[in-house]
């Protein structure tokens, strides 16, 4: 059957002819076999709502939080009294001071389970628009073409008076309308490749052709892999040209060819996909010694299911925790106050992401430590590498047993403080040789503008229900120093950009992030958890764990996850998102606790397999 992406309706084999002849099948058309209410979770999320089949896949709308204010055509807005806004790399280099001071409490490794939960519900296009498709848009060609963005930097920037850089590079987000789906004239809806719903995208991927030829090995349940040096990896690409563009050949060749190759990005969502590449086949092998005649689909699927109930319990139970605080979260229905089940679906809240969860997720970029800390398995200090000239560079992790290394400084680092200040790689350099100069920062703030979002303003006021008129009204919500900063930047209160008021707001009471970040992230995650049937939590989703299984899934953490799988882990402390310290003492692996598979014990499979050795 095949649906219009955007309203979700069935469309006539006509009319993909059309799209065809368009070019845009592949953004604006959905095709999906008709829902069957008792299979588990699709590869392309389609079927999770059975009401609206197409909500859940990619492709497929965001919802606004607060709807979108633009000017005229669709162009960022301008202040209240129609004036230009201040341009963002003049508000990031005011916002923010530059250094290097890291967290005595949070590890990298915190980080890299941080984007490893964004990139599961974007995609690397309007990155790669930018670096590959359009890099001219600081030259005179860039004036002309309206997907083009010039972030301008103004001559007394800090850094760049003593250069001759006077523009970083940016693309609109492409959308419903750019790719041709929805006419152009409407407000612009973000599209990307990405399911919305936290289902492990760059593990299986969202399409399920691209998973059956990249991702399964058809054996045993395993998704495919390839040894190398020692050290298990998923599948690589055997052509020379690749995403790997960063790799230093001849000596750096790998690049993974996964049925998402998103994982070859980002070095955090590379090691965390290698990690939980490696982890699924983990749980098919203890599955297939607990039940020796389950066949390699039903091996597979509940693999799957318990790497994706896995990857959500440690962000949910373990990672948010830390930063969001426990108290705060049980108390807004983010955490389930019990350990048995939750019961929380509800099919009027469709499987969407808001446009704000994955934007003020950027806010962590401030958290990010411009250098990865190598050590060896002793936690002696080796060196560093910028974490900036990682981005698709696969090939790095696989020589010189780097990927060891960076291993265990994941969980020996710390992450850059929540502070003010930003780390000079992540706002000078950002993306590495991929660009002259870029400031992941500025892009950010410029992005703001782009996804057309409301004020900092009206966000306090949906979050907290407080308007906010005057300067004097932020008062406890920001420092007096910063509103000064502020008041120097922005006309009117009522200016202020929505991430500019999280970069300066107080932290939240019983965490460590901004409150407005709280909220919509907070949000978000409550629409995950009701709007998804097939939520690891749920007695009621099509073969849902039993008790005995939740239990056991709850005992999953990111110590375990790297005591299995990870290269040569033989001790780790128990809270590995948190720095070792006396309580959290890094300890041998065996007294780390994990999941017994037992649970998953199969008596019918059993039964018969044993009485089928008694025949033999
Ligand atoms: C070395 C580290 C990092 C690099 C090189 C990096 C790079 C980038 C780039 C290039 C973009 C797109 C900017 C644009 O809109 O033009 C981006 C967006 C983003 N980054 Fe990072 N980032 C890093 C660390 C992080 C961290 C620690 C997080 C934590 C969650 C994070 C989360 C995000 C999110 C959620 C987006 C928005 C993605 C989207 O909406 O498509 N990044 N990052």
């Amino acid at each position: 059957i095949f649906y219009d992406s955007y309203t979700g309706n069935v469309i006539s084999k006509d009319e993909v002819k059309q799209h065809d002849k368009a070019n845009n099948t592949f953004w604006c058309v959905g095709e999906f076999e008709p829902c069957d209410p008792n299979e588990g979770r699709r590869v392309d999320g389609s079927c999770n709502n059975l009401q609206h089949p197409t909500r859940g896949a990619s492709h497929t709308p965001f919802v606004r939080v607060l709807p979108a204010v633009y000017d005229k055509d669709f162009e960022p807005k301008t202040t209240k009294s129609g004036n230009a806004m201040p341009t963002p790399r003049y508000l990031r280099t005011s916002l923010w001071s530059v250094g290097k001071v890291s967290s005595q409490l949070f590890t990298q490794l915190a980080i890299h389970d941080f984007v490893f939960m964004s990139a599961d519900v974007v995609s690397l296009h309007d990155t790669v628009k930018y670096i590959l498709w359009k890099p001219y848009c600081c030259t005179a060609k860039g004036k002309t073409d309206r997907d083009c963005v010039q972030n301008k930097i103004p001559d007394d920037d800090p850094v760049h008076r003593f250069s001759d850089i006077r523009c970083l590079n940016m693309t609109r987000p492409e959308s419903f309308q750019s790719t041709g789906c929805v006419k152009n004239g409407t407000v612009p809806e973000r599209i990307v490749s990405s399911t919305p719903l936290i289902d492990l995208s760059m593990i299986y991927g969202s399409v399920l052709k691209s998973l059956l030829a990249n991702g399964r090995l058809f054996k045993g349940g395993l998704l495919k892999y390839e040894n190398s040096n020692g050290r298990i990896w998923p599948p690589s690409t055997k052509s020379q040209a690749n995403l790997c563009f960063l790799n230093d050949k001849p000596r750096e060749t790998r690049c993974h060819a996964t049925p998402d190759i998103g994982s070859n990005t980002l070095a955090s969502v590379n090691l965390m996909s290698i990690w939980f590449w490696r982890h699924h086949n983990f749980i098919a092998e203890q599955l297939a010694k607990i039940n020796p005649c389950w066949d390699d689909n039903t091996l597979f699927n509940t693999a799957r299911d318990i790497n994706i109930a896995v990857a959500l319990q440690i962000y949910l139970y373990e990672l948010l925790p830390l930063f969001l605080g426990r108290d705060n979260l049980v108390r807004d229905g983010v955490l389930s106050p019990s350990f048995g089940y939750r019961d929380a679906y509800n099919p009027e809240i469709l499987p969407q992401v808001s446009l704000e969860y994955p934007f003020v997720l950027r806010w962590l970029h401030s958290v990010q430590e411009g250098t990865l800390k190598m050590y060896d398995t002793k936690g002696y200090y080796l060196k560093q590498y910028p974490i900036v000239n990682l981005t698709l560079r696969t090939g790095f992790f696989d020589v010189d047993n780097n990927i060891d290394y960076i291993t265990q400084g994941a969980f020996r680092q710390g992450s850059a403080n929540i502070d003010h200040t930003a780390d000079p790689d992540i706002v000078d350099i950002g993306l590495g040789p991929h660009q002259r100069a870029s400031d992941l920062m500025t892009n950010d703030i410029s992005k703001n503008r782009y996804f057309g979002f409301q004020p900092y303003v009206k966000y306090h006021e949906f979050c907290f229900g407080k308007t906010i008129k005057k300067w004097g009204d932020l008062e406890g919500v920001i420092d007096p120093e910063r509103i000064e900063i502020l008041k120097d930047l922005y006309e009117d209160v009522e200016d202020m950009d929505l991430l500019a008021g999280i970069w300066v707001e107080r932290r939240i009471k019983g965490g460590f992030v901004p409150p407005t970040f709280y909220c919509l992230v907070v949000e978000q995650l409550v629409r995950n958890i009701v709007s998804d049937r097939h939520w690891y939590e749920s007695s009621k989703r099509p073969n849902a764990f039993s008790l005995q299984q939740l239990f056991e899934i709850r005992k999953a953490s990111i110590a375990r996850i790297l005591c299995d799988v990870g290269d040569k882990v033989t001790e780790i402390q128990p809270q590995a998102f948190l720095r070792p310290h006396s309580r959290n003492r890094i300890s041998r692996c065996e007294n780390i606790p994990g999941i017994d598979f037992t649970a998953w014990k199969d008596f019918k499979c059993n039964e018969q397999y044993t009485w089928q050795l008694v025949n033999e």
